[in-house]
C-alpha cells in the first residue's frame, strides 16, 4: 500500500491506490484507514480543517456510503474517519487529493466501487426463483397448515400481528431474512440508533427515536448525547402548556386561551392530526380536553383558513406556527394571515401572547415577530415526516390533552423503538412487516398498499402513513445514485372499514391485487350495545374486520357458487380468485400509548423497506422541485398584475391557463367579504390592488 502525504503541490490526485478485495474484512479496513489517516494527517488538524472533514467529506463522490465519518476508536486522534464498510463491494481505491494553497481544500476521498445493488445478490435471486413456487400456491391451502399459521402470528407488548394471509411459506420467510442479512439490515438499524449520518444527501443523522427516549437514555449525535436536549424542550412544553391549560397564561385581554390553531403542512401537520384524531374520542383524553378546541390549518387555500377559524374568537385563540424550516410558502402565508387576523382585532402587541412557534429555525421565528422565548425547538436530525414526537406534535397535543398524554404517546412509540432495535429479526414486527412489503412490491409487482383500520378514530392514519411511506421510499435511485432495476416504494391509501368496503374494496376483491393492512381494536373507545341486537355495535364493525381478510384470501370458486344455486350467467361476475394478501393487526385499545406504538411500527417498517432497497428514505428531492416551480409562477403572476408584463417562460399550456386565470380574476365579481375575515384584512378576497413584490 502506497500512501502520500497531502503536502504535494499538485492539485491533481497525488496519492495512492489501495486495492482491497471483496473479501476484505472490516477489521483490515479499519487497519487500512487507520494507516491512511495517520499517514496523511501526521499532525493534528486545525479545528477548521476538522470541521471541514467532518462535514464535507460526506458529500463527495460515488461510493461515499462506505466512508463513515464517525467518532470511532480507529482514529481517536482525529475523530474523522470511521471505517470502510466493504459490504458486497468489490474494490476500493483510497485516494487523497490536495491543494497545498489551502488546507481547507484537502479532500480525502474514498473512491469505492459501488456496492452491489440488492437485486444483484444471491439472496434476491433466490427469492426470485422461489416466486415460481409461491405462484403455484393458494392462500386457501396455505391457511390449512396450522403450524405455518402459528409461526406467523407474532405478539409484542400487546400488539398482535397475523401475517398468515401473506403469500409466504416458512421458506419464503427464511429467504426474506437472508435478504435482510445481505442488505445489512441489522447494521443499518444500528447506524440509525447510533446517530450516524445515514441521510447522506443531506448529511444528517436520522434520530426521531431520540425524541421518545426516556430521560435516562443516552443517544449520541456527532458525539453529543441528545436526550437531555430533547427533555429540556419537553420540560419547557410541559411548563408552557400547563400554564395555558390552567389559565396562568392568558390572552392580551385577560381571557384564557381555550382554542388552538396549529398551522403547518406535510410532516408539520399530518402526524399531529393523526394523533389528535385518535385521541379525541378516547374517554380519558376526551375528558382532559373538555372545553378546549384544536384546529389545524394546512392548506394555503383560503377556504381552509375560513374552516379553521370558523367560530373562533381572537381573544381566546392561540396560534401555533409549526414549520421545521420556517420557510414553507403555504405555512408562512397562513401564518401571516392569522397574524393579521389576531392583530386586526387585538393590536400588534397581541402577537406575543397569541402566537407561538415550533421550528428548527429560531432566527426566522424571531424575524417573523414571535418571541423566541415562546418558540419550541427541534433539530435537523428529525425529518419533517418523522417529527410528530418532537415539539411539532407535542405542543398542540399537550395544549389540547395535557402533557401526561403526550408522555404516554412517547412511551408507546419508545416501546416499539426498543423492540425494533433489539429484537431478533425473525421476531421483529416492523422488520417482518417491512420484508413482507418488499416481497409484495418488488417480487409480486404490487404497486399499492391499503391501510384499513376498523376504527373511525384511526381515519387519519392512512394520510399520515402516506407521507411517511411515499415521501420516504418514493425513490427511483439507490443511495449511490444508481437507477433501481426493481420497483421500490408503493402507493399507500386507506379509509376506515367499513366505509372503505362500500367504496374501493370492489377493486381489491376482483380488480388489482392490493395488499391490505387490517387494523382492529379489541376494546372500542365508545362501546354501544343495543338491547335485542345479537352483537354490540363495535362487534358488528369487527365482524367485518375478520370477514374481509378471509374473503380476500379464499375468494369464491365457480363450484361453490354453483352449489349455492347461483345462475350460470352470474357465475363469472361472482367468482373471486381469492389469494389476495393481507395482514391483520390487533391492538388492545386505542389510547395515547397504543397510538404511539402504531406510529412507531409504521415508521420503522418504512425504514426497513428503504434499508433493504438500498435507498435513502430520509430525503425528498422530488418535493423540492415542485416548490421551486411554484416560486417562478408566483413571480410572474405578480409581474403580470403590477407591471402588465406578459406571462413568459412557460410552455403553451401553462401560459394559456395562467392567462385565462389572470383574466378570469379581473372579471369576477365578488360578494361581500366572508364573515370570518375582517374586511380591512382581506378586502373582497381576490379583488385587491396587488403590490409589487420583488422576490
Ligand atoms: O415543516 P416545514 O419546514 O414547513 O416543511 C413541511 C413539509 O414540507 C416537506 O418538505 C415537503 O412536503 C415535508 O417533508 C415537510 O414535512
Amino acid at each position: 500500500m502506497l500512501l502520500h502525504t497531502p503536502a504535494a503541490s499538485s492539485s491533481v490526485p497525488v496519492a495512492t491506490a489501495a486495492a482491497v478485495s471483496s473479501s476484505t474484512s472490516q477489521e483490515s479496513c479499519h487497519r487500512l484507514l487507520a494507516s491512511v489517516s495517520s499517514s496523511v494527517f501526521s499532525a493534528s488538524p486545525s479545528p477548521v480543517l476538522r470541521r471541514f472533514l467532518n462535514t464535507q467529506q460526506l458529500s463527495l463522490g460515488v461510493g461515499q456510503q462506505h466512508l463513515r465519518i464517525a467518532h470511532h476508536p480507529v482514529c481517536p486522534m482525529f475523530n474523522l474517519i470511521g471505517w470502510v464498510d466493504v459490504g458486497s463491494s468489490h474494490s476500493e481505491d483510497i485516494r487523497f487529493v490536495t491543494d497545498t494553497e489551502d488546507l481547507l481544500n484537502v479532500k480525502a476521498t474514498a473512491v469505492v466501487s459501488k456496492s452491489a445493488l440488492i437485486s444483484e445478490t444471491p439472496a434476491w435471486n433466490s427469492l426470485k426463483n422461489h416466486l415460481g413456487h409461491i405462484n403455484k400456491t393458494h392462500l386457501r391451502d396455505l391457511l390449512k397448515d396450522k403450524d405455518r399459521c402459528e409461526g406467523m402470528i407474532k405478539e409484542y407488548d400487546g400488539v398482535v400481528v397475523d401475517f398468515s394471509r401473506q403469500r409466504v411459506t416458512h421458506e419464503t420467510l427464511e429467504k426474506l431474512l437472508a435478504l435482510a442479512k445481505e442488505a445489512k439490515l441489522k447494521e443499518k438499524i444500528e447506524s440509525m440508533f447510533n446517530g450516524e449520518h445515514i441521510n447522506k444527501t443531506e448529511g444528517r443523522a436520522v434520530l426521531h427515536v431520540a425524541l421518545r427516549a426516556p430521560r435516562y437514555e443516552q443517544i449520541f449525535c456527532d458525539g453529543k448525547n441528545v436526550v437531555p436536549d430533547v427533555w429540556e424542550v419537553l420540560d419547557k412544553i410541559k411548563d408552557f402548556t400547563d400554564r395555558v391549560r390552567n389559565g396562568t397564561w392568558v390572552g392580551v385581554t385577560g381571557k384564557p386561551l381555550t382554542d388552538v390553531v396549529a398551522i403547518g403542512i406535510g410532516g408539520s401537520f399530518l402526524g399531529p392530526l393523526f394523533v389528535h384524531t385518535a385521541l379525541q374520542t378516547e374517554p380519558g383524553t376526551a375528558k382532559s380536553s373538555k372545553g378546549r378546541r384544536l384546529r389545524f390549518l394546512s392548506n394555503v387555500d383560503p377556504v381552509d383558513v375560513a374552516c379553521a377559524l370558523n367560530g373562533l374568537e381572537q381573544e381566546t385563540t392561540l396560534v401555533v406556527v409549526v414549520s421545521k424550516t420556517f420557510t414553507t410558502a403555504e405555512t408562512m402565508l397562513n401564518a401571516r394571515t392569522l397574524r393579521a387576523w389576531i392583530t386586526s382585532a387585538l393590536g400588534s402587541e397581541a402577537v406575543s401572547k397569541h402566537m407561538i412557534a415550533v421550528s428548527t429555525n429560531l432566527k426566522l421565528v424571531k424575524e417573523f415577530g414571535i418571541d423566541p422565548a415562546n418558540a419550541f425547538a427541534f433539530w435537523d436530525w428529525v425529518g419533517g415526516r418523522y417529527s410528530v414526537c418532537s415539539a411539532v406534535g407535542a405542543v398542540p397535543l399537550a395544549l389540547q390533552y395535557g402533557f401526561e398524554t403526550v408522555q404516554k404517546f412517547l412511551e408507546g412509540a419508545w416501546s416499539i423503538d426498543k423492540h425494533y432495535h433489539n429484537a431478533p429479526l425473525e421476531e421483529n414486527l416492523p422488520v417482518l412487516l417491512g420484508l413482507l412489503t418488499v416481497w409484495n412490491v418488488s417480487f409480486h409487482g404490487c404497486s399499492a398498499m391499503a391501510i384499513l383500520p376498523y376504527c373511525q378514530a384511526l381515519q387519519k392514519l392512512a394520510p399520515h402513513i402516506q407521507q411517511v411511506s411515499m415521501e420516504s421510499n418514493g425513490k427511483g435511485v439507490s443511495i449511490d445514485g444508481e437507477t433501481l432495476p426493481y420497483e421500490a416504494g408503493e402507493i399507500d391509501f386507506g379509509e376506515p372499514g367499513t366505509n372503505g368496503q362500500h367504496s374501493f374494496y370492489q377493486l381489491i376483491h376482483q380488480g388489482r391485487v392490493v395488499p391490505c393492512d387490517f387494523i382492529g381494536i379489541i376494546k372500542s373507545q365508545q362501546s354501544v350495545y343495543l338491547k335485542g341486537e345479537i352483537v354490540s355495535n363495535h362487534d358488528e364493525l369487527m365482524c367485518n374486520f375478520f370477514a374481509q381478510a378471509d374473503a380476500l384470501a379464499y375468494g369464491k370458486t365457480r363450484e361453490e357458487l354453483r352449489a349455492e344455486g347461483v345462475p350460470d350467467y352470474l357465475i363469472p361476475h361472482k367468482t373471486f380468485t381469492g389469494n389476495r394478501p393481507s395482514l391483520s393487526m390487533l391492538l388492545p385499545t386505542l389510547d395515547a400509548y397504543t397510538t404511539g406504538q402504531l406510529l412507531s411500527i409504521y415508521e420503522h417498517r418504512v425504514a426497513t423497506m428503504g434499508f433493504i432497497w438500498g435507498i435513502n428514505s430520509f430525503d425528498q428531492w422530488g418535493v423540492e422541485l415542485g416548490k421551486s416551480l411554484a416560486t417562478r409562477v408566483r413571480t410572474q403572476m405578480n409581474a403580470a398584475r403590477t407591471k402588465g408584463e406578459p406571462v413568459q417562460g412557460f410552455n403553451y399550456s401553462t401560459t394559456t391557463l395562467l392567462n385565462r386565470y389572470l383574466k378570469g380574476k379581473t372579471q369576477l365579481l365578488y360578494p361581500e367579504p366572508h364573515d370570518v375575515f375582517p374586511s380591512d384584512i382581506i378586502p373582497g378576497t381576490d379583488n385587491v390592488v396587488y403590490e409589487k413584490v420583488e422576490q
